[in-house]
């Protein structure tokens, strides 16, 4: 499998792209002209400079309006591609796109474009140059791989053979499996992009929306299967157009577009088994039980009074790590540890942040595959020394400076007993059970990268986009979890820094971590027993009741508990959703309760204004009341 990618996908100037995306493990690249002509180096030199960073010149594009037009235009137009192919021939370039004209005196008919194809063809073959149609979705006679099939079939040519691009196809919902009736050996290049499902106009939803496969919701993998059942053995480059990609980071781009085209063949490897032969191998997605635990780094002060709310939480201290300033609380199947080092992975998460999660824990099918995979796709390793009698855990950095672990049935299940001395602190316990969720906030840019991380490693499954209202601003929200739920993990990306999420964004360093929820199977006890034990729930404010006595039919006794437990409700065709709120602790971060009841696999979407409402009256300034 030789991969590839668009420099239009990634943001910087031509020299930064090249570099970016020979960092990132790809073959080579498809120089859109428009970063060529912005270089002050010479074709020669920019060729050159491309193989020199290891990368083959794949394809020279876009070629614009050449075909089907009246003379002296047509004429026009192919002196226009023998002064491309002077510059082709100078970069080391033998591959040019031609999209379909969209120019307003094309006149159409599949037999004149095959013509002009035909002697397009002709003056290429004389340079070793090929040429390449691609229907583009708003062309203004072709607008449909089929069409631009047959007009490079009847062009009959060796030289001119069909670009496929995901985008152009998908996005007109055209069955992919038509695919499947075109030689694989006249197809020179395929193009690769996912997009959001959003209703607009091709044009703009293509310069703006595109994203990498699994980002989005077209069936990229579906298309990919097609092109591969036809013996395609050419280049799988991504030419993705989006606005946050223009304005990121060069190299986390081309990271993450390496990830998914990984990602995707393997998917496509498991499903078209006969095709692909060269394709990796790698284990497949990860199946992930639930979360092993949660941890936090947190010293001094800050350490005792996470105890002190834990403690309230009903947790019990259950051991304390036998060589290092680590201790293990527990309840139900809930475990939280708090690690006070000064030195190695928490020691920096302290510094850099104060009190936060440093690392996630996961129970896994099989860690070592787990690490195997998440390098395959591009994930460091995680190693740090290890203490005496410590178990090796394998572990991967996460992003934004985090850390997972993975433990699995064989030796690592003993880690509790292993590395910890058991203490004997008791607590009743308020009836948490286990991680429900865990929610990540971040800036809006970086939610796909987050979301392409999950989805691409572990076997779990995006859900809508929702937006949050925060009375400062929106804030977008993804949940994405296991088909059956058992590990579930919310994306909140903050677009300003005044909603509550970019708030955190701010005082942080980066996305990490912000709340986590845990699972109860009775709310109403579990909200009495942490009332006994000194807990103070999130006031919510009067008006959020009245409005739920509005909307819901909730018994009026059931309703005054929930008023005077500050218990949030929701409910949808499945299930129903009950949610309580610590205050906000350690800065920002805060703890839910929930209980699921049904099917519900939501997470109170509805809610969110209010809460936040809430948690930014413990924000505001003076003079402005709490409650
Ligand atoms: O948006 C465009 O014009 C454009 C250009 C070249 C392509 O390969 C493409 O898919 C779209
Ligand atoms: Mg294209």
């Amino acid at each position: 499998m030789r991969t590839g990618i668009a420099t239009v996908t990634i943001s910087g100037t031509l020299e930064e792209k090249i570099e970016a995306i020979a960092a990132a493990g790809f073959d080579g690249i498809e120089i859109f002209e428009q970063d060529f002509i912005a270089d002050i180096r010479s074709p020669k030199a920019v060729g050159q400079r491309i193989r020199n960073a290891g990368l083959q010149v794949m394809l020279f594009q876009p070629f614009r309006d050449f075909e089907g037009l009246p003379n002296p235009m047509r004429a026009k137009a192919f002196d226009r591609a023998e002064r491309k192919f002077d510059v082709m021939q100078e970069l080391g370039c033998d591959l040019i796109l031609m999209c379909s004209s969209c120019h307003p005196a094309a006149l159409g008919g599949i037999d004149r474009a095959a013509e002009d194809f035909a002697g397009l063809g002709e003056r290429a073959a004389a340079r070793d140059i090929r040429v390449g149609y691609e229907a583009l979705a708003w062309g203004r006679h072709v607008n449909d791989h089929r069409d631009a099939w047959e007009i490079v079939r009847r062009a009959d040519h060796p030289n001119v053979g069909l670009v496929l691009d995901s985008f152009h196809t998908l996005a007109r919902r055209i069955d992919p499996d038509s695919i499947r009736r075109i030689p694989g050996d006249k197809i020179f290049f395929v193009q690769l992009a996912d997009a959001p499902a959003i209703d607009m106009d091709l044009l703009y939803w293509s310069r703006h929306f595109r994203n990498m496969p699994g980002e989005g919701d077209l069936p990229v993998t579906a298309f990919m299967q097609a092109v591969m059942a036809t013996g395609y053995d050419g280049p799988i480059s991504l030419e993705i157009f989006n606005d946050q990609f223009r304005g990121g980071s060069p190299e986390t781009i081309a990271r993450d577009g390496h990830r998914s085209i990984v990602a995707l063949m393997d998917d496509v490897r498991h499903s078209e088994p006969d095709t692909g032969p060269g394709l990796p191998q790698l284990p497949r997605p990860v199946t992930v039980r639930d979360t092993a635990f949660i941890e936090f780094a947190a010293q001094g002060q800050e350490l005792s009074k996470l105890e002190t709310l834990l403690d309230t939480l009903g947790f019990r201290r259950a051991g304390r790590h036998k060589s290092k300033s680590v201790q293990l609380w527990r309840q139900g199947d809930v475990r939280v540890i708090l690690n006070a080092e000064t030195e190695g992975h928490a020691g920096s998460a302290w510094n850099a942040r104060g009190t936060t999660v440093c690392d996630i824990g996961l129970n896994v099918g099989s860690a070592l595959d787990t690490v195997t995979r998440a390098t395959a796709l591009g994930a460091k390793p995680f190693t740090q020394p290890l203490g005496p009698g410590e178990l090796p855990i394998p572990a991967i950095r996460g992003l934004g400076g985090s850390v997972m672990h993975f433990i699995d049935d064989g030796d690592l299940a003993n880690v509790w007993n292993v590395e910890f001395l058991s203490d004997d602190k008791t607590a009743p316990g308020v009836g948490l059970t286990r991680v429900d969720h865990i929610a990540q906030t971040m800036t809006y840019d970086e939610m796909l990268s987050w979301s392409l991380f999950y989805t691409s490693l572990f076997d779990m499954v995006k859900a809508p986009m929702v937006d949050v209202i925060d009375p400062d601003g929106l804030v977008r929200s993804r949940a994405i979890s296991t088909p059956d739920g058992s590990f579930r993990i919310t994306l909140n990306g903050a677009e300003t820094h005044r909603t509550l999420a970019g708030s955190f964004l701010t005082e942080g360093f980066g996305g990490s971590v912000q709340h986590i929820a845990l699972a109860t199977d009775d709310i109403f006890a579990t909200a009495t027993a942490l009332r006994d034990r000194g807990f103070e729930a999130l006031p919510l404010s009067q008006n959020y009741f009245d409005d739920l006595a509005a909307r819901f039919d909730i018994a009026p006794d059931v309703l005054a508990r929930m008023r005077a437990e500050n218990i949030l409700y929701d409910a949808d065709d499945k299930g129903e959703f009950l949610q309580l709120y610590s205050r906000p602790f350690a800065g920002q971060l805060f703890l839910e309760i929930v209980e699921r009841r049904g099917a519900y696999a939501g997470y109170g979407a509805p809610n969110a204004p209010f809460r936040i409402a809430a948690q930014k009256r413990f924000q505001r300034p003076k003079g402005m009341p709490a409650i």
